[in-house]
């Protein structure tokens, strides 16, 4: 077995004229991770994946890639392949034309395009529709014949820029498992870029948090999203309150909120909002120094001590539940 290799961005910077997109970046990657770059719009989510690829020129610092230091490389000679946001699929050439397009840029004979194209169309499921054009595809389709194509180069590391923003909501959720299983079956690194923090914790091993040009947080999913070391990671990625203490701010998840008799808990606090989602009930509460913070409460335990907008209530937490913030 060929070892796979890992990836390592060393203080990666890019910079178009005066703006900073990537700030000196650092990170390693294991071979074979799931993992997603998540941020809000314009943090340098999608700079840092071009230049992993090799689409954007890099400004200061590294790309590793196994240990060769693949920064000035052409995107063709990386190991790496990239799957864009449209996919940009070639209208004219059919579906396994497409899949085959860059076999043939380098040269390889007709008969050979033909059958690995076929080999990767069957990975995605997509063989009996190899002789269409895009145009007469779903976008679910078009999105298998995309990562088709990008795989076909066989890369040691796919980079996916936005791969699920064209679908609809129910074709996203399924998409997604699509692209988790196929990364698991190929055994490769995938470098996921997204502003949905939900697409994030489903697909990924390990989420890198940006904001402005910077890493703001990263490493295993659960320990990030467990553990949220500043207000924006937990802020971000959802499912948190923030809350400003005596000692400071602390992020502490809805559904560690436990709702007590007025007076007998760590926060007095008044009913503003009560919100039935199904299997659980969001309640939310103002709190001392005009915050208002929310908790998610099973449908049992809510229905069993029902409460009321406008009704004075004590929220409680186990002391562990808390995370100190740092900003
Ligand atoms: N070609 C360019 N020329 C000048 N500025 C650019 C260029 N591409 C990106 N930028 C700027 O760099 C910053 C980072 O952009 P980037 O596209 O990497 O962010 P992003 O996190 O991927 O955002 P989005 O989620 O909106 O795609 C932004 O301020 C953006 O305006």
């Amino acid at each position: 077995m060929t070892l796979k290799p890992d990836l390592e961005l060393v203080s990666l910077v890019k910079r178009y004229g005066e703006t900073v997109a990537v700030d000196g970046i650092s990170y390693h990657f294991d071979a074979g991770t799931y993992a997603c770059l998540l941020g809000p719009s314009g943090c340098g989510k999608s700079s840092t994946l071009r230049m992993i690829a090799g689409h954007e020129s890099v400004s200061d610092g590294a790309v590793l890639l196994g240990g060769r230091d693949v920064s000035h490389l052409p995107p063709a000679k990386r190991g790496t392949a990239m799957m864009f946001q449209n996919y940009a699929l070639f209208p004219h050439l059919s579906v396994r034309d497409n899949v085959a397009f860059s076999l043939k840029m380098q040269g390889t004979d007709a008969t050979t395009r033909k059958s690995r194209a076929n080999e990767m169309l069957e990975l995605v499921d997509m063989l009996p529709l190899a002789d269409r054009l895009p145009a007469q595809l779903s976008g679910g389709q078009q999105q298998r014949a995309a990562l088709a194509r990008a795989l076909i180069t066989k890369p040691e590391v796919l980079l996916l820029d936005e791969p699920l923003s064209a679908l609809d909501p129910f074709l996203r959720i399924k998409m997604r498992a699509e692209l988790r299983k196929l990364q698991r079956e190929l055994g490769i690194t995938f470098i996921h870029v997204t502003h949905g923090q939900d697409e994030a914790l489903a697909l990924a091993d390990e989420i890198v948090v940006m904001n402005n040009a910077r890493i703001e947080q990263a490493g295993a999913t659960r320990t990030v999203f467990e553990a949220p070391k500043t207000a924006f990671v937990a802020r971000f990625l959802g499912s948190h309150n923030v809350v400003t203490m005596p000692e400071g701010k602390i992020a502490i998840r809805t559904d560690a909120l436990r709702i007590r008799p007025a007076g007998a808990a760590r926060l007095p606090a008044t009913v503003t909002a009560i919100e039935y989602q199904g299997t659980h009930v969001a309640l939310t509460a103002s709190i001392p120094g005009d915050q208002e913070v929310t908790a998610l409460l099973s449908d049992r335990d809510f229905f069993d001590a029902p409460k009321m907008e406008g009704e004075a209530i004590g929220l409680d937490w186990d002391a562990q539940e808390a995370h100190a913030l740092a900003g």
